[in-house]
């Protein structure tokens, strides 16, 4: 196309490129030699440091908020939008809305997310539940799941009768340990789902200790969730040492916190009536130690008993007694976190 001077697209091209040279231009000047004495003292440069190994290196990383950037450590990725008013929305599950909602009237309500009810967004439904990270700075977060037993006793059954083969958790099998297929299994380049999670929980602290890790990020931005084969209590020890900076009053905060909770499930109707399966607790301290919360997450795996039946939580699993375990894993952790607080103690001591 041919263009005059004074033809409309002459005249916004040259009315475009004045408002950059004139307004745009001098703005983007002026913040770069802001930006420049910035970042010029090494602390700041630093900071600066910090925040681009964070963006590099959290799991999941979401920016909901312009205070924190929203962390998932564990789940299914793309499962989380940012909600309003410090909120988060998950994808809606029926299971879990429903185990939500009789929580709202249960003794645990303070040590799970506060349920908002359900939205819709793009035409999919949410969930929308309290961003339980809202309240801190900076928070420090670590993924804890919950049990013995990460499959419901349904799901067993169900790959029983139609034995459905996974590919993908094939490739997630030999990633960690390509020894572990059988010939059949390699052969078929996939696994079962309850061979997949038994394993998983054979190779971490699930099977022995009651729980495992599933992920953690630090105030400072260092995160990982490379603990699938942390398995013993020197291990998960470490873990927990790492995530507590080993701030031996942080740890103390932690044990007072789990016992209180631990009181409140031992006396919870919900707790008493449901398998929970697959549930975490998510701990949350700031970069002070001061401010620490633990709270129950998770509910997509939760079933209730029939009326009538209730769970000891603690006795062994037999296929059919639906137990999981999962004050067992409470004993132990609070059993880790205890002693990791006592040897800090013992350490400090000797300093003097
Ligand atoms: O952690 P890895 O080893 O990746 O294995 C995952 C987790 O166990 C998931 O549990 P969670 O959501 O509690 O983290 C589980 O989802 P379910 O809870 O739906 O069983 C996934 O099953 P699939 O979604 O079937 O792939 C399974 O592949
Ligand atoms: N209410 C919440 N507040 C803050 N973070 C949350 C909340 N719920 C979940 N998360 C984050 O999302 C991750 C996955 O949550 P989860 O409910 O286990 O998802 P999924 O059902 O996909 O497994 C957790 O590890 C945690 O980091």
């Amino acid at each position: 196309m041919v263009t005059t001077a004074s033809d409309p697209v002459s005249v916004a091209r040259r009315f475009q490129d004045k408002l950059w040279r004139h307004r745009m231009l001098p703005m983007v000047q002026k913040m770069f030699t802001a930006l420049q004495c910035r970042y010029q003292d090494k602390q700041s440069l630093q900071q600066w440091r910090k925040i681009r190994n964070m963006v590099h290196w959290s799991p999941f990383l979401q920016c909901f908020k312009k205070k924190y950037p929203w962390v998932q450590l564990a789940g299914h990725a793309g499962n989380f939008k940012a909600g309003e008013g410090g909120t988060i929305l998950k994808k809606h599950c029926n299971r879990e809305a429903k185990c939500l909602k009789k929580l709202m009237g249960d003794l645990l309500r303070s040590y799970v997310p506060e349920y908002k009810g359900d939205v819709e967004r793009d035409g999919e439904k949410f969930m929308e539940m309290e961003d339980l990270l809202g309240d801190f700075d900076t928070p420090a977060v670590m993924d804890c799941k919950m049990g013995v037993r990460t499959y419901l006793e349904d799901e067993l059954v169900k790959a029983r009768s139609n034995p459905k083969l996974r590919k993908d958790m094939y490739q997630k099998m030999i990633e960690i340990d390509p020894t572990e297929p059988t010939k059949e299994e390699n052969a078929a380049k996939a696994v079962t789902k309850p061979r997949y999670m038994v394993w998983r929980e054979s190779i971490s602290s699930t099977s022995t200790l009651g729980f495992r890790i599933e992920g953690i990020k630090k105030s400072d931005g260092q995160s990982s969730r490379d603990y699938k084969m942390t398995k013993t209590k020197e291990q998960v020890a470490e873990a927990f040492k790492f995530f507590t900076d080993g701030n031996q009053s942080l740890q103390k905060k932690y044990v007072q916190k789990l016992m209180a909770l631990r009181a409140t499930l031992e006396n919870s109707t919900f707790f008493q009536s449901h398998e929970v399966i697959g549930s975490s607790l998510l701990f949350v301290h700031d970069k002070e130690g001061s401010h620490v919360g633990v709270s129950l997450i998770d509910f997509g795996k939760t079933m209730s008993m029939p009326e009538g039946q209730k769970l000891d939580h603690r006795l062994a699993w037999k296929e059919g007694n639906r137990e999981d375990g999962y004050l067992c894993g409470l004993d132990n952790m609070i059993a880790v976190f205890n002693t990791l607080a006592e040897c800090e103690e013992q350490n400090l001591a000797e300093e003097f």
